[in-house]
C-alpha cells in the first residue's frame, strides 16, 4: 500500500466573487520530499497555500494534509505542520529570542535552539523586538519558528525573499537538512534556480490551473538544449548534414559552427556524428541545456500571448 502523502490536493477550486483564483488544481507531495509550487504573480499560489494551511475552505475539491482535513483537524495538525508566516501574525513588541523559546515550548521534541541560532545567524538580534528587525532578519526568524517544533510538513512561502546571499544559502541548507530528516516541504518561490536546486518535484500554475509538472530534470530535459556550438576546420559542407527535425548547422564565422532549430540529445549526437564523418578536427563543443527558468518562461507565456 502506498504511504499517505504529506499533502494531497484534488480538483481544488477557490473563488473570490467573480474571480476564479484556482480552477481544479491537483497536486501530491510525497513524504520526505520537496515540492516547489511555481507561477507568475496572481497565479493562485497564496490561495492554494491558504487552503492547505486550513485558513480558507476551498469552493470545490478536497485537500488532505498528513491524511487529515486541514480545516477540521487544525488542532491535530498544529504541532505536525510548520508554517512560515509572512510578516504579520507575530507580536511586534516580542523579542526574537522570546518568540523562538515560545514556539519551542509548544513542541514535544523541539530542535536544538543553539543549532538553529547558529545556522540562521540569529544570535546578533535575539534581544531585538520583532518590529525592529530588518526584512531579511524577520524572514530568518520566521523560518526558525516554522521548523523549531520538528514538524512533519513545512509550508514555506517565498522563504528567501528579501534575504542576502549568505542567508539564502543557510536557508537552502536548512531545507536540505529537513528533507534529509524525512520532513516534507511545500515551497513557493519566484527564484527558479532555487526551485531547480531544492525541489524533487515542480508544479507550475498559471491563472489557477496546473500547466506543467515533473522533476526539474524531466522538465528541462524535455525542453531540450538551448544552444550548441562546435569549433572545427573551416569550410565544411554544412548543407550535406541531415539532422532530425528542423535542426541545421550553420558556419557563423570560419571554423565556428552553430546548430539552429530544436536541439535535443539525439540532434547533438547526430551533429557530432556528422563532424566525425567529415573527418573534421573538432577542437571545442559548447552546449547550454535549458534551465527551469527557460521552461517556466516558455510555459507561462504560452497562451498568455
Ligand atoms: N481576497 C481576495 N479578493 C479578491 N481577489 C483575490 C483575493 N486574493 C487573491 N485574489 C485574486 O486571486 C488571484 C490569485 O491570487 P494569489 O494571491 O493566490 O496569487 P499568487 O500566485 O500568490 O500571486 P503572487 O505571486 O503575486 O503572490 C489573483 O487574480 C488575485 O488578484
Amino acid at each position: 500500500m502506498r504511504e499517505t502523502p504529506a499533502l494531497s490536493v484534488a480538483g481544488v477550486v477557490v473563488r473570490y466573487g467573480e474571480t476564479t483564483a484556482l480552477d481544479g488544481v491537483d497536486l501530491r507531495l510525497e513524504r520526505g520530499t520537496v515540492l516547489s509550487l511555481l507561477g507568475p504573480n496572481g497565479a493562485g499560489k497564496t490561495s492554494l497555500l491558504q487552503v492547505c494551511e486550513g485558513y480558507r475552505r476551498p469552493d470545490g475539491g478536497t485537500v488532505e494534509v498528513l491524511g487529515a482535513d486541514p480545516h477540521t483537524a487544525r488542532g491535530w495538525l498544529m504541532p505536525r505542520v510548520g508554517i512560515m508566516l509572512q510578516g504579520g501574525g507575530l507580536h511586534p513588541s516580542a523579542r526574537a529570542g522570546e518568540l523562538l523559546k515560545l514556539f519551542a515550548s509548544y513542541a514535544a521534541n523541539p530542535l536544538d535552539l543553539d543549532m538553529l541560532v547558529e545556522r540562521l545567524e540569529l544570535g546578533r538580534f535575539l534581544g531585538t523586538r520583532y518590529r525592529r528587525l530588518s526584512g531579511g532578519e524577520q524572514q530568518r526568524l520566521a523560518l526558525a519558528l516554522a521548523v523549531v517544533g520538528r514538524p512533519e510538513l513545512v509550508f514555506l512561502d517565498e522563504p528567501t525573499a528579501g534575504m542576502d546571499a549568505q542567508a539564502r544559502r543557510a536557508t537552502w541548507d536548512i531545507i536540505r537538512a529537513l528533507r534529509h530528516d524525512g520532513v516534507s516541504v511545500l515551497l513557493t518561490t519566484h527564484l527558479l534556480d532555487e526551485a531547480e536546486k531544492l525541489a524533487d518535484d515542480v508544479v507550475i500554475i498559471r491563472r489557477g490551473e496546473v500547466i506543467a509538472t515533473g522533476t526539474p530534470q524531466q522538465l528541462t530535459a524535455a525542453a531540450g538544449i538551448e544552444s550548441l556550438h562546435v569549433d572545427a576546420d573551416p569550410g565544411l559542407a554544412v548543407a550535406t548534414a541531415a539532422l532530425p527535425g528542423d535542426a541545421a548547422i550553420t558556419e557563423e564565422i570560419p571554423g565556428r559552427y552553430t546548430v539552429t532549430g530544436r536541439v535535443d540529445a539525439a540532434v547533438a549526437a547526430a551533429v557530432l556524428g556528422w563532424f566525425a564523418a567529415q573527418g573534421a578536427h573538432v577542437t571545442a563543443v559548447q552546449s547550454r541545456r535549458r534551465t527551469l527558468e527557460d521552461v517556466f518562461l516558455e510555459v507561462t507565456l504560452e497562451g498568455a500571448r
